[in-house]
């Protein structure tokens, strides 16, 4: 803060300087005056009244020079007045002293008087003189002043342009608090963003200190508990430990119990077994006594086709067992392990022939043969219809399937696989395969060999249908008079049975073949020719060596005559070989028009069961 400080010096400064230069101005002024005065020899009043018109003249140094002035001129007044008497009152104004002087008449007291002027005058231009050395001085102390006052000037102007600077920065450091005030009042508006903010988080703390609070409160209630908790805990895990060792102990007798369990169900299931064996074996001693070839006869109903003629007087039931045939006034009776009237249902039959279906699950081959004239219900019999119409084959799977679940738990396990073929005039073919060739069929030490004969797995009941569905396409029907879709073939469904016991061992296989034959008919009654005439032929040969075999086979021969046909090499291994079980069913039209075959019929099927026990007895009445 030089700056103020400097600036009153420096009026001081400029005060001082101007005061020497009126001084000065005014020394300068009387010199001039008295070189004036000094030419013209003025009079006092005159010399007084220049001076004064001088001071008045000069107005820029009247004032200051005013009481320097007055000091000189009074001085000189003075100084006047006592060394000379004042004159100038009786002068009019403007006339010159000298000339007063020489109109007035020289007397001693007026040339004392000029003598004395002239020492006055003597003094004043010595004064004059000295007045004009102190001018000269007065110059070169102005000429140093005005110097002075130059440099002083340049300093002064040097200061002004500081000042300046200082001012500039004066108004930068200005601008900058400008500045700065702004940044404040942001600041403070951020401050009152920030204490709403602080306010509000202040009440949510406080919020939140509440809910510690109340969770503290909480926390030592469940604290409480957890210690109430934690010794029932001890207790119960005493408890536990107590009990894990009672487990321990109850394992360890379970597990011996279990074991013994198992020793007692395994010799139960070995007790169960044996007498298994000995029911099969006991079964198939029934079964044997009713006959190793056992026939039943099976009369289907008129179809509504047929109402015209549905009269069976020619056909006589005198028990289940036996049917008679009234023909030319003649009653033959025909004895069989069972006769099915009309009325009977595929359940009926089936009743029959499952003992036989169990043989086979107890190892036996099964061969169960529909025999009977064409349109008498063979296949009816064998394959039926849906539900309630199911036949043998369909019945004979589904009993196989349950009764391998219940012999499971013995540990028994059976697999079925099923293959389905036709000869068709000696001739055999694969009902499952794509194209229909023919197949060789060969006999190997005792057992028939079909080599490309297809065999399909059956993993439940209904795997047959599908397989049926295909051999249905396949099989060869044609319409004849006797039957709108006869069979022109003897069709042979095979089911090989595997069986293993896992717990004793055991194993076996076993073969049920079931057999739709083609119908038995003569060419007169059928009224064929052609090829239907050669299929009959070879269907009528067929099955008279089938007779052929069972008539062998019931005499004991020595040669049973298997090879002469492809059906009876087929069936050998179910047809009396080895525990073989046969079991006839002969089909017989209602008709009376049919009457002639009917006995042909019963003559064929008594033929092949006559030696066996219960086998039929054939009577005869007139
Ligand atoms: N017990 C029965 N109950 C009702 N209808 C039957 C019965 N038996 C057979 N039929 C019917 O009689 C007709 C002929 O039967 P099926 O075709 O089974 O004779 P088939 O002996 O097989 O003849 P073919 O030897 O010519 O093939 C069929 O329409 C069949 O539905």
């Amino acid at each position: 803060m030089s700056t103020p400080s400097r600036l009153p010096k420096l009026a001081h400064a400029r005060r001082v300087v101007r005061r020497s230069i009126s001084i000065q101005s005014a020394g300068i002024a009387k010199q001039v005056l008295s070189k004036v005065q000094g030419k013209r020899t003025p009079t006092s009043g005159q010399k007084e009244s220049s001076e004064a018109n001088a001071a008045l003249a000069t107005p820029s140094v009247r004032k200051p020079l005013s009481a320097s002035n007055h000091t000189a001129s009074s001085r000189a007044t003075t100084s006047t007045s006592l060394k000379r008497p004042l004159v100038t009152a009786s002068l009019p104004r403007g006339v010159p002293s000298c000339k007063i002087s020489r109109t007035v008449q020289q007397t001693p007291a007026s040339i004392n008087q000029s003598k004395e002027l002239e020492s006055k005058y003597k003094e004043t231009v010595f004064e004059n003189d000295q007045l004009k050395l102190k001018i000269a001085s007065y110059e070169i102390q102005l000429k140093t002043l005005q110097e002075t006052l130059a440099l002083q000037t340049a300093q002064l102007s040097q200061k002004n342009e500081s000042l300046l600077q200082l001012t500039t920065q004066l108004a930068t450091a200005s601008a900058q608090a400008t500045n700065s005030d702004l940044k404040s009042k942001l600041l403070e508006a951020e401050i009152e963003t920030l204490q709403g903010t602080i306010k509000s988080q202040s009440e949510q703390l406080n919020a939140k200190n509440d809910i510690i609070s109340q969770l503290s409160t909480q926390l030592t209630t469940v604290s409480s508990q957890l210690t109430i908790s934690e010794s029932q805990h001890k207790a119960t895990s005493a408890l536990y430990q107590k009990s894990l060792v009672e487990i321990d102990d109850l394992r360890s007798q379970n597990s011996r119990l279990l074991n013994e369990a198992k020793e007692a169900e395994i010799a139960h299931k070995k007790e169960i077994l044996s007498c298994n064996d000995r029911i099969r074996l006991l079964l198939n001693e029934v079964v044997d006594l009713r006959g190793r070839i056992r026939v039943v006869v099976r009369l289907r109903p008129f179809l509504p086709e047929e109402s015209s003629s549905t009269s069976v007087s020619h056909l006589g039931f005198p028990d289940l067992r036996s049917i008679s045939v009234k023909a030319n006034n003649k009653s033959s009776t025909y004895q069989f392990q069972h006769v099915f009237g009309c009325s009977s249902s595929q359940q009926n039959v089936f009743g029959e022939v499952k003992e036989l279906v169990e043989s086979v699950l107890h190892g036996y081959n099964v061969a169960i043969i529909a025999y009977g004239q064409t349109g008498s219900g063979k296949t009816f019999t064998m394959r039926g219809g849906e539900g309630e119409q199911a036949g043998i084959i369909p019945r004979a799977i589904e009993f196989m399937f349950e009764t391998k679940k219940k012999l499971t738990h013995l540990e028994w396990r059976y697999d079925y696989s099923a293959s389905f073929l036709e000869v068709y005039n000696d001739e055999v073919f694969d009902l499952l395969a794509d194209d229909k060739t023919k197949l060789k069929v060969s006999v190997g030490s005792g057992q028939v060999e079909i080599p490309c004969l297809k065999s399909l797995d059956l993993s439940c009941p209904e795997d047959l249908y599908e397989l049926l569905a295909v051999s249905d396409k396949n099989r060869s029907t044609a319409s004849t008079k006797m039957n709108s879709s006869s069979s022109r073939s003897h069709a042979v469904f095979l089911l090989k049975v595997t069986a293993t016991n896992t717990m004793t061992n055991q194993s076996f296989s076993s073969l049920l073949s079931m057999v739709d034959l083609a119908g038995s008919e003569r060419a007169k009654e059928s009224e064929v020719e052609g090829a239907r005439f050669t299929e009959m032929t070879h269907i009528n040969k067929a099955l008279s060596n089938l007779q052929n075999v069972i008539r062998a086979l019931l005499k004991k021969e020595q040669h049973v005559p298997y090879r002469n046909s492809k059906l009876t090499l087929l069936l050998q291994e179910c047809l009396g070989k080895g525990n073989s079980k046969t079991l006839m069913i002969v089909n017989l039209r209602p008709s009376g028009s049919h009457i002639a075959e009917t006995k042909r019929s019963l003559e064929f099927a008594q033929n092949t069961s006559k030696t066996t026990i219960g086998a039929a007895v054939k009577t005869e009445t007139h």
